[in-house]
Formats: C-alpha cells, structure tokens, sequence
C-alpha cells in the first residue's frame, strides 16, 4: 500500500533545504482490512520497543496507536512546562506539509505524552524515563474513528537528508496480521509488596488532623506496590486485559526506554473539540455489591454520604471555577449522579462549556492539574502536605496523560488506575481524598480496591 504521494513529500524535502531548517510531512489516509490497533502495537515491538504508545477515550470514539519516535518533546522546567510542548508543536505545525483528507479529531499529526503529577516532589529511580512534560510525535498512527482506520506517517524532513525508503518496509510490518494478543495469564508466580503499609496508615492519620485542625480541607493521598513476575510484562497483553475489563475508561500505554506507563482511568481531565470544552468531576468512592440489591444500597449509601459529597463538591467548585474563568455557557449538573466501574463506583458530575477556540489547550491542562480530587483544597497547601507525607514519587501517576492534534483539539485524562511496567516489574499506585472525618483503615481499604483493575491486568489476582 503506498501511503505517501512522493511529489508531496517532494516539496516537504524541497521546503526544508530551500529554507534550511527541519519541514514536517505528515500524510493520511483512510486504511481498509488493516490491522487491529493493539496487533499494530504489538508489531512495534522489535524495532520501536520504548516508543510506542496507545490511547482509547472512555466513550469509546477513538483509538490512537503510535509507533516509533519521529520527534520528541521534553521540558523539567517547572514553570514552563505546560506551554512548552504545545507551542513548541503549533510552530512545527505552522510550517508542515500536511496531506490529510479527513477532518476527523485525532487523525494527522498529533502529539502523545502527559506531564509529572508534581514536578517539586523528589524524584525516584523508578520514573528516570520520564521529564516533568514529554511528548512523542509518533512515526507511524493507527488511528480508529466512527469506525474507519486512517494511517498516519509523519517524516521530519532535514535540508540534508532524503531517507525515506525504510518506511513502507515499516508499514507493511506494522500492518501484518500477527497472532491475536491474549491478555495476561493470571499468575500464581507473582509475588506482591505492599510498600511502608503501616507508615502510610499513619500518614493518613497526621493529615486527618491537621485537617481536623483546620490548617486546609481535602489531601489526596496515595500509596505504590510491587509485584514481581518470573517473566517479562507485556504491555499488549496488560492493554489487551484491561480493554475487556474496564470498557468505559480511557485505557493508555505510554513507552520511553525501558518502562511503559499504562492504565485503565474512568476520569477525564479535559476534551476540547473547536470551541466545545468537557471535564469530569470524579471523587467520593464506595465498593461495588456482589448482586444487584446490594450494589444499589451501597449507590444510595455514596449518594447520601456526606463525608463523600464534601469530597466531591471541592472537585466541582475548583472546576467551576476554571470554567468560569474560560468559558461562556458552563453546564454543571445539580448533583452528582454514579459512575459504576467493575471493583467501584464513584460519585460523578460531567461539566461543558464553549471557549474561544484559540484558548491553547494547554492552559485549561495547567488550570485544572491537580484538580482537589488528587491534590486537595486548597491546592498549593495540598501539595506540600502530599510531598511531606506521602513520601513517594508520583511520577506520571494521578497526572495529566493524553494528546493534541494540529488543529487544537485533544483529550487528556486523569492517570490513575495506573502503573509503571520495567521488564518483570510492576509499580501500581492508588490514592483516596482524605477529609476531616476520614477514617485511615476504610481508606487504605479504598486504596485496596483501586488497585485491583491493574493488579488483575497485569495478572497478580485471579478475578
Ligand atoms: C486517587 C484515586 O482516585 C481518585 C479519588 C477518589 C476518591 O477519593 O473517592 C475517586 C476517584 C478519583 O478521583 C485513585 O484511583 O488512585
């Protein structure tokens, strides 16, 4: 199948030398039989391991699989971070030649990547692939939209350099049919390390009173394991299980040398599609009934809690109020209604608004993370108590994941259900909002059952 149109990319190559600098090519086109995108995942694997990544929202619109770093883009300067990337982008995109038939968001050029839950928090080993931003302008794209495949190649062309003949070589190995990936087997050979139990249980207890005492309202705070397999995790097989398992969450992999950070997350931070803007309001939790009567109790207890509506209403308030600073016809529901996962529900309220399509989405991103629904209330007080007691390196845990296209969309979500893969290693974290009236052992049981989907993906539990 020939993708690219060599007269196009002629001219990108002929721009590039006339002006001396680096021209984006990026040409699409709508793909038919081709490949499912977790086999085009898979089929990364030899040649582009550590730089791959994968995407599917939570209303299930759209799939996005990356493979092979055309470009990179990393900051760790704290205050630029969130600009940094995407204007970097907007420059690259102003001057490409760009050959995309179809208007549909997340095809064409786009940007994969997430930002650090806290650059200020002390880093650990575990998160040395990742900077504070990173982003990828993949290689390769499969893209699925309304039920159609668009390929996408994207080529930096350089004044000096026309080295384009590998990629159809790529492409058809991208494309071919592989066996089917199977999630992963359940293993009994795992072995699980709850990391500092009893120290976190006491943190819990130092921030419930200074909450008690009235020094600030909410701290999310969370809590890692380890579990260790005989065999390498792949990361196919972990998505494999956990687009079965959670099919209402955005389910992502993101890659960078040997670690891949993946995850199920029922939680949007953010999608902009032109001048339409939406964010979920996600916090107060309960556990699922084992039958139907007792899972509607447990519904009605979460509704009803007051513990979990405070915790839920500084999360609204805090993205209120950044609608309110964006947007004109802000829509929040009254009360929160449930959103039921496989292990838990949560309390959830969806809020729109319209915004001037040029507002960067970058700045919505900035605005919003963390929200007090893994940060607290109020958010720089919150902050310093999570790195003072929480002891641990987020990473990109609980922070912002997702992309941008060229045409100013894009979707991030929130990163939690999530985990580091290294090799036969697995690093899963899960947290939960801390109130006045908490109690350490309910949450840590909360912890407990955030922590299932992944263990089960990765193959720690049985069901
Ligand atoms: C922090 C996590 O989840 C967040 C905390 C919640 C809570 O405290 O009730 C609920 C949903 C998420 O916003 C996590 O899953 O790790």
């Amino acid at each position: 199948m020939a993708i690219i149109q060599q007269s196009k990319i002629n001219n990108a190559f002929m721009k590039a030398k006339q002006e001396n600098r680096q021209v984006l090519f990026s040409s699409t086109i709508e793909v038919q039989n081709a490949v499912d995108p977790l086999t085009f995942f898979k089929n990364g694997k030899e040649k582009y391991r550590g730089e791959r990544f994968f995407w599917k929202d939570s209303s299930n619109e759209l799939i996005l699989a990356g493979i092979g770093v055309e470009k990179s883009f990393q900051y760790n300067e704290v205050d630029h971070r969130f600009f940094e990337a995407e204007s970097e982008w907007k420059r690259l995109i102003d001057d490409a030649v760009i050959d995309n038939p179809s208007d549909i968001p997340g095809t064409g050029p786009l940007l994969f990547g997430g930002y650090s839950f806290d650059p200020l928090s002390e880093k650990e080993e575990e998160w040395a692939d990742y900077a504070a931003s990173q982003f990828y302008l993949p290689r390769h794209m499969l893209t699925i939209s309304q039920g159609k495949k668009y390929l996408t190649v994207n080529i930096l062309c350089m004044p000096n350099n026309e080295e384009e003949s590998a990629i159809q070589t790529d492409i058809n190995d991208l494309l071919s049919m592989g066996e089917k990936v199977q999630g992963m087997k359940s293993g009994e050979e795992a072995s699980i390390e709850e990391i500092n139990k009893e120290a976190w249980i006491q943190a819990v207890e130092d921030v419930i009173e200074k909450l008690r005492a009235g020094e600030l309202q909410k701290v999310v705070l969370a809590r890692k394991i380890k579990a260790v397999f005989k065999e390498t995790i792949k990361p196919p097989n972990v998505l494999e299980a956990l687009l079965n398992e959670q099919p209402d969450s955005f389910t992502f992999a993101f890659e960078s040398g040997e670690s891949c950070f993946i995850g199920a997350s029922p939680e949007r931070l953010i999608r902009k599609n032109g001048s339409k803007v939406l964010s979920t309001c996600l916090a107060g939790s309960i556990r699922r009934g084992t039958a139907d009567e007792e899972d509607n109790r447990l519904g009605l207890e979460l509704l009803n809690d007051q513990k979990n509506l405070q915790e839920h209403a500084f999360v609204v308030r805090m993205i209120e109020s950044v609608f309110a600073k964006y947007c004109k016809d802000v829509e929040i529901p009254e009360g929160p209604t449930l959103l039921k996962l496989r292990d838990i529900q949560h309390l959830y309220t969806p809020v729109v608004g319209t915004i001037d399509e040029e507002t960067p989405l970058s700045a919505l991103i900035q605005s919003l993370h963390p929200t007090p629904a893994l940060g607290g209330e109020p958010r720089e007080k919150a902050m310093e108590v999570i790195r003072q007691k929480e002891k641990m390196d987020r990473g990109l845990y609980a922070a912002p994941i997702g992309w941008f296209d060229y045409r100013g969309n894009g979707e991030f979500a929130v990163a939690i259900r999530s985990g580091l893969l290294k090799n036969n290693e697995a690093f899963l974290y899960a947290g939960c909002g801390v109130v006045a009236d908490s109690d350490p052992l309910s949450e840590y049981t909360e912890t407990r059952i955030k922590l299932k989907p992944m263990l089960r993906a990765v193959g720690g539990i049985e069901s």
